[in-house]
């Protein structure tokens, strides 16, 4: 199986590189020799079956993994040219540089304005500044309308759509180059799909994305770029329109034409 990325070659550099990464939950081995760049700026969508690796692959992006007990990762994973596993590696910035919003939203049972300002708090940000920081992460996220006048309310009031999107402003609180989502929409109803998906669109111009999704429609809909994974390998990857109309692996074809999965 060859790993493809041809027009997916970035101009001007790749923020991500994976390079040949296997990963590994104790004896079992979940990744296989990923090599794939992700564009700064893009979405990048990953898509397979169910079990084939994306979350896994997507949590190795900011070591979201290193809290499961016996894990192992071999390979590279480069982040603005830097491998993110060296053991000098800061894992405090790294999750501060790669966001993170995961399928269940996870809102603090706080207020909304202290979820928002929790990362900037870790980070020590000067008090002063903590209400611009607050309405402009609630401004990116596009729930600043719906929660300016009760920001002193639990944010577990909100609705789910309204939740999800106050996760995304927590994470763009603390200004992250990259943004990572786990099938961020697939607990909401139809139109919080759709707000969630307006605002992947507008924050691509700011970051760079990568989604996984269950949702071929919504990866059709959202991103720049597409990758397919099967069985912890990735089979293809390449600009979307490309996966979507002309696949050049038949597992792919399958996949996308609903043959399986
Ligand atoms: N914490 C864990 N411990 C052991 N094995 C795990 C763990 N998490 C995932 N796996 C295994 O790793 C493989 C890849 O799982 P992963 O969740 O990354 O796939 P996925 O494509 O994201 O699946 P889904 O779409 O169902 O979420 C599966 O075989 C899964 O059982």
């Amino acid at each position: 199986m060859v790993n493809r990325q041809e027009e997916a070659q970035p101009e001007s550099g790749a923020v991500i590189q994976a390079m040949d990464v296997s990963f590994y939950y104790g004896p079992s081995q979940a990744l296989f020799n990923i090599s794939l760049d992700i564009i700064p700026q893009r979405v990048t969508a990953l898509i397979g079956p169910s079990g084939c690796g994306k979350s896994t692959f997507l949590r190795c992006m900011n070591r979201m993994n290193d809290i499961i007990p016996k894990t192992r990762l071999t390979g590279k994973m480069l982040i603005n040219g830097q491998d993110i596993y060296d053991e000098k590696e800061d894992i405090v910035e790294l999750r501060k540089q790669v966001g993170m919003v995961f399928q269940k939203s996870n809102p603090f049972p706080k207020s909304i304005f202290d979820n928002v300002a929790y990362g900037p708090r870790i980070h020590k940000m000067h008090k002063n500044k903590m209400m611009d920081v607050v309405e402009k992460s609630l401004r990116r996220a596009a729930l600043w309308e719906e929660v300016k006048d009760r920001l002193t309310e639990n944010a577990m009031g909100l609705s789910g759509g309204q939740q999800q999107r106050l996760c995304i402003a927590r994470a763009l609180a603390v200004d992250p180059q990259i943004l990572l989502m786990d099938e961020p929409a697939s607990a909401l109803d139809p139109k919080s799909t759709t707000h969630i998906e307006d605002l992947i669109g507008e924050l691509r111009k700011e970051y760079t994305i990568v989604i996984v999704t269950h949702n071929m429609q919504q990866a059709a809909r959202v991103s720049d770029t597409t990758a397919f994974f099967y069985e912890g390998r990735l089979i293809e990857s390449g600009k979307t329109k490309r996966i979507f109309t002309k696949p050049k692996e038949k597992q792919t074809e399958d996949y996308i034409t609903g043959r399986f999965g």
